[in-house]
């Protein structure tokens, strides 16, 4: 132990300790100066001097913002990163925001520094800026790369920590900084929504344009705001958030990391809020297409291999989109040769490119298509494995309702007393409304009264006239068993018997 007795012995220990140190470093020198050739003395004196310079513990990584002429990604993930490291303690900080930017990014100002632990690593980040060495060459070309921003400074981080724990900060720490940089851009990304420009057309080769254009998607759609069964909710964000951690399991299996979902509905109950609300969660770009606007498979082909991963392909009315084209090319089919198909534009060819090549190519697909009559769609689509989920969008329920009033009005039924609640549910089912028509009932009005009394009376006149339409329909049906059943007592007593079209009976190939 050291005691303040001892001082006055240890500091002359050490006094003559170094009187000797230097009294053997000017032997060396003069020995040296004498034996060795005059141009080796300042190596071997800086040698010397390393050899005797007390060695640090740490070691400090430099992480320039550009490596080469691009731009390091070390960095980049660094300055995201250490947003969420600024401590109360951090006296500088650099505020922007840009224009496609939705929120203030704030970052630590120069020569401030930031202290982290990383599994009982302490680590100490410090931005440093100062003037560039690089050539006026490489300058200008950097000026260009970054707009003409000023790249006379240099930026870098430097990290430094224990040098024991070298591999844990290569291996472990900086794919960690990695990580949540990746989770902060994924959080603050704006999602795209992609459209092919009509106007964009053929090109002097004929072949038909794959450029897209994009617009932020600023549907304000979410999870929280779709009037659906909560069940169903939970169902399809649990089913995407299985499909986004299973790029492993994808693998394993040998299928196509891409899932399908099929929304099926009346116009009105939602099925494009969805897409809207699932591209929201999910952070993914949409690229809507218009299949109406594509001649042939071979085109479809290059438009879909130029969409990016991550993304949702967007089919609204499928059952709309491919009936003309497959009704081309079924009543010509005799005559045309199978190499031609790629001029048509088919339901198998938009199969083949999803479930195949397409698929094959690329990450983290969703496929949505979208129809008004499921019962309309082509046998294919519906083939188990084709839509991994069909999901119905139906009409305004009692669940619905209740999200709709309280996203419109701010009114919850089962904490406000109002005299029409209990009649409006009561009506909401067998009224068959869309939520949409709902939702455009409940925006009349900012009185929660006038909207209520409104709603209850779009209500009652849509069930009133429900109620007829199926009157009218259970007339006409009774009619036509009637009808059919004098049919069939006529031919039992003409033929007797036999494969009579009986109703009910299924025609049998
Ligand atoms: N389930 C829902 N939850 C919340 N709002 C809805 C819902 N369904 C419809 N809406 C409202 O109605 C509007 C129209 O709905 P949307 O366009 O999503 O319907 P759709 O099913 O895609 O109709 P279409 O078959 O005509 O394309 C939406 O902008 C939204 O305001
Ligand atoms: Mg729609």
């Amino acid at each position: 132990m050291f005691s303040l007795k001892d001082a006055p012995t240890t500091a002359s220990t050490l006094f003559s300790a170094y009187a000797s140190f230097a009294a053997s470093m000017m032997l060396v020198r003069s020995m040296t100066d004498q034996l060795i050739p005059r141009q080796l003395h300042s190596y071997i004196y800086s040698s010397l001097s390393y050899i005797f310079t007390p060695l640090s513990p740490h070691l400090t990584l430099i992480i320039d913002e550009h490596s080469g002429m691009t731009r390091n990604q070390v960095y980049d993930a660094a300055e995201l990163y250490l947003r969420t490291k600024i401590s109360p303690l951090t006296e500088r900080l650099r505020v922007s925001k840009t224009p496609r930017k939705k929120t203030i990014s704030i970052s630590i100002d120069q020569g401030q520094q930031v202290n982290d632990t990383f599994d009982n690593v302490k680590l100490t980040w410090r931005y440093v800026c100062s003037s560039d060495q690089r050539s006026e060459s490489q300058n200008h070309s950097l000026r260009r790369h970054n707009n003409n921003q000023s790249s006379e400074k240099r930026r870098c981080f430097e990290l430094t920590f224990h040098k024991k724990h070298k591999d844990k900060v290569v291996d472990f720490y900086l794919p960690h900084v990695f990580a949540q940089a990746n989770a902060i851009k994924q959080k603050e990304k704006v999602v795209k929504l992609y459209t092919r420009d009509p106007c964009l057309g053929d090109d002097e080769n004929g072949m038909g344009s794959s450029i897209w254009g994009s617009v932020n998607l600023e549907h304000p759609a979410t999870f929280e705001t779709m009037a659906m069964e909560p069940e169903l909710k939970r169902a399809i964000v649990e089913d995407m958030d299985r499909f986004v951690k299973r790029r492993e399991f994808y693998k394993k299996v040998g299928k196509a990391w891409k899932r399908g979902y099929l929304l099926y509905g009346p116009p009105g109950t939602g099925k494009s809020s969805l897409i809207a609300a699932m591209a929201n969660y999910l952070k993914f770009d949409v690229y809507d297409l218009e299949l109406t606007s594509i001649h042939s498979n071979y085109d479809l082909r290059r438009i879909l291999l130029s969409t990016t991963n991550r993304s949702i392909l967007v089919i609204e009315d499928i059952d709309c989109s491919l009936e003309m084209h497959d009704r081309q090319f079924n009543e010509q089919q005799h005559f045309v040769h199978q190499q031609q198909s790629n001029n048509r534009l088919t339901l198998s060819g938009l199969l083949n490119f999803i479930d195949g090549l397409w698929s094959s190519c690329g990450d983290e697909r969703i496929v949505v298509f979208t129809t008004n009559h499921k019962d309309r769609l082509d046998p294919a689509l519906l083939r188990p494995g084709r839509m991994d989920i069909h999901i119905h969008m139906s009409y305004c329920t009692t669940s619905g309702l209740r999200i709709l009033a309280s996203n419109y009005l701010g009114f919850h039924g089962d904490n406000h007393h109002h005299r029409l609640w209990g009649e409006i549910e009561g009506l909401i089912e067998s009224a068959k409304v869309t939520p949409a028509e709902v939702a455009e009932e409940l925006m009349k009005s900012d009185d929660v009264d006038v909207a209520l009394d409104r709603l209850a009376n779009f209500l009652k006149h849509n069930k009133v006239e429900n109620d007829e339409t199926e009157e009218e329909a259970d007339k006409i049906e009774n009619q036509e068993a009637k009808r059919q059943k004098m049919d069939d007592h006529n031919v039992n007593k003409i033929g007797g018997g036999g494969f009579g079209r009986g109703k009910g009976r299924p025609m049998q190939q």
